[in-house]
């Protein structure tokens, strides 16, 4: 146990072991201690492809949507209802990817333009598509509407208005969700935590008096000629273990849906519990299994529904981290190393400080929520001692951590290829140029082959915003 170190991180036995569940199926380490990703080895990707580099391995990707597609499809049936999955791809989107999606039978979970450009290049039915946002311009409303998207998932009473308007003038009818604020305070950092009233997403079931702006949206769209009103819809947030989020905002849902039968004697046939299952990043983190979860929500949304005499509607769920998170990991090759004296005197703790290519440009997650990953030695293997290190970036910002805690080989020096896993989700999404870095490079690899799924960007990319 080492003051300067969290209670999870433990000195391993064996530094060069890889923590099963952090990485995709496929990944694999050599005798020789070398990563290797559906029989590719780290070292080889790195030399074509170079570093920082997001590695993605394909069938864990379609490994997992099936997973979710399937098993919330088996729990569903079992209390006579259907469910599907709408792969969220604001965790990580291009255009291959939405191919992956498409094929696999699931939905896509857009929010902006861009989103629903990529799912259009890709050919993906747009009937399997929904829109998100809480401040979607009239543009993104009336391509939503000239695709022929699915479902519009409206935030406000705003917009709400002007997704009518919209449809009126094209003369079509738009088919709108609600998504609602349950109320449920999200065991989760607070930028990600999303249900909670003090939060911008949502339309409030709240009210001192008279209708709460969630009652309002939905007899105003009952009432219109051009919103076909399909159901409810809720996020807790993102990240999340705990189960009784998922299972009080439900409950609330299907109350709410009870309750617009009440008045307007309209039974709504869709409810959308969102997405925001946690995954592994550390030993802290616990998920349940996806047969757990579908379970637990059949369960939840079966006992509800008998409550108030609905029938159960179609079910819809909407994970991102959770599918592609633990598909993908970052290399990065080291450089400088540098022993920091946390304590004075001789024999006091230090922390080696291992700089990489790349840093919170590729993954600000660790300075936006604290966010902790894990790392291990990607190119070889080492008898070293294991030493409390910290993987920092190479940006001019003191926080730009992307490891905070981790034991890695003593003998880490400049050319080690470092993998962190888990990257997956909202890593590349968050990517920026900040120093005028250029974006990494993702590359999927299956059955002994890699592919160029999103290329690196060059320095021709960099200057071709500037004017000059
Ligand atoms: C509406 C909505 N659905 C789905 C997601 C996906 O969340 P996660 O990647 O945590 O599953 C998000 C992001 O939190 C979201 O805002
Ligand atoms: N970007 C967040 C998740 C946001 C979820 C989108 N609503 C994260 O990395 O944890």
């Amino acid at each position: 146990m080492n003051a300067h170190a969290p209670a999870w991180l433990t000195v391993p036995d064996d530094v060069n072991a890889l923590r099963p569940d952090e990485w995709a199926a496929d990944v694999a380490r050599s005798a020789a201690g070398e990563v290797s990703v559906a029989g590719l080895p780290a070292a080889e990707l790195a030399r074509e492809f170079g570093t920082p580099l997001f590695v993605l391995s394909e069938e864990d990707f379609r490994r997992r949507a099936r997973l979710f597609r399937d098993t919330f499809a088996e729990a569903f049936k079992r209390i006579g209802a259907e469910a599907e999955v709408y792969y969220a791809g604001k965790s990580f989107l291009c255009t291959e990817v939405a191919r992956w999606v498409e094929s696999e039978g699931l939905g896509l979970d857009t929010c902006s333009a861009g989103e629903m450009l990529v799912a259009r290049r890709a050919g993906f039915p747009a009937a399997r598509v929904a829109l998100h946002g809480n401040n979607k311009s009239a543009a993104e409303i009336a391509r939503a509407l000239d695709d022929g998207v699915g479902r519009i998932v409206s935030d406000s009473l705003d917009e709400l208005s002007l997704v009518e308007r919209i449809a009126r003038e094209r003369g079509v009818v738009a088919p709108v969700m609600l998504r609602l604020k349950t109320g449920v305070q999200a065991h989760t950092h607070e930028s990600i935590a999303t249900a909670h009233e003090d939060q911008k997403f949502g339309l409030s079931m709240a009210s001192d008096e008279g209708r709460s702006e969630a009652h309002e949206a939905a007899a105003r769209a009952i009432a219109s000629e051009h919103l076909e009103l399909l159901g409810v819809h809720a996020h807790v947030g993102s990240q999340i273990f705990e189960p009784t989020g998922f299972e009080q905002s439900a409950a609330r849902l299907i109350a709410f849906l009870a309750e617009i039968r009440d008045e307007h004697g309209v039974e709504l046939s869709e409810l959308d519990l969102g997405g925001g299952h946690g995954i592994a990043y550390t030993p802290e983190d616990t998920p349940r299994p996806v047969a757990e979860l579908a379970e637990a929500s059949a369960d939840v949304v079966a006992r509800e529904c008998a409550a108030h005499s609905l029938a159960v509607p179609s079910v819809s769920v909407e994970p991102g981290r959770a599918i592609v998170g633990p598909t993908t990991f970052t290399l990065y090759e080291a450089g400088t190393v540098k022993d920091v004296r946390l304590e004075s005197g001789a024999g006091g703790a230090v922390r080696r400080y291992v700089a990489v290519d790349g840093g919170m440009s590729d993954n600000p997650r660790p300075v936006l929520y604290g966010a902790d990953y894990s790392v291990t030695l990607a190119s070889r293997t080492s008898a070293a001692e294991p030493v409390l290190s910290r993987v920092v970036g190479k940006h001019c910002e003191s926080g730009d951590i992307v490891v905070r805690y981790a034991y890695l080989p003593g003998d880490v020096a400049a050319g080690d290829l470092l993998a962190v896993p888990a990257t997956g989700a909202y890593c590349w999404a968050l990517s920026s140029n900040y120093n005028y870095l250029p974006r990494p490079a993702v590359v999927a690899v299956r059955g002994g082959e890699a592919r160029l799924i999103v290329r690196r960007e060059t320095e021709d990319d960099l200057l071709a915003r500037d004017i000059g």
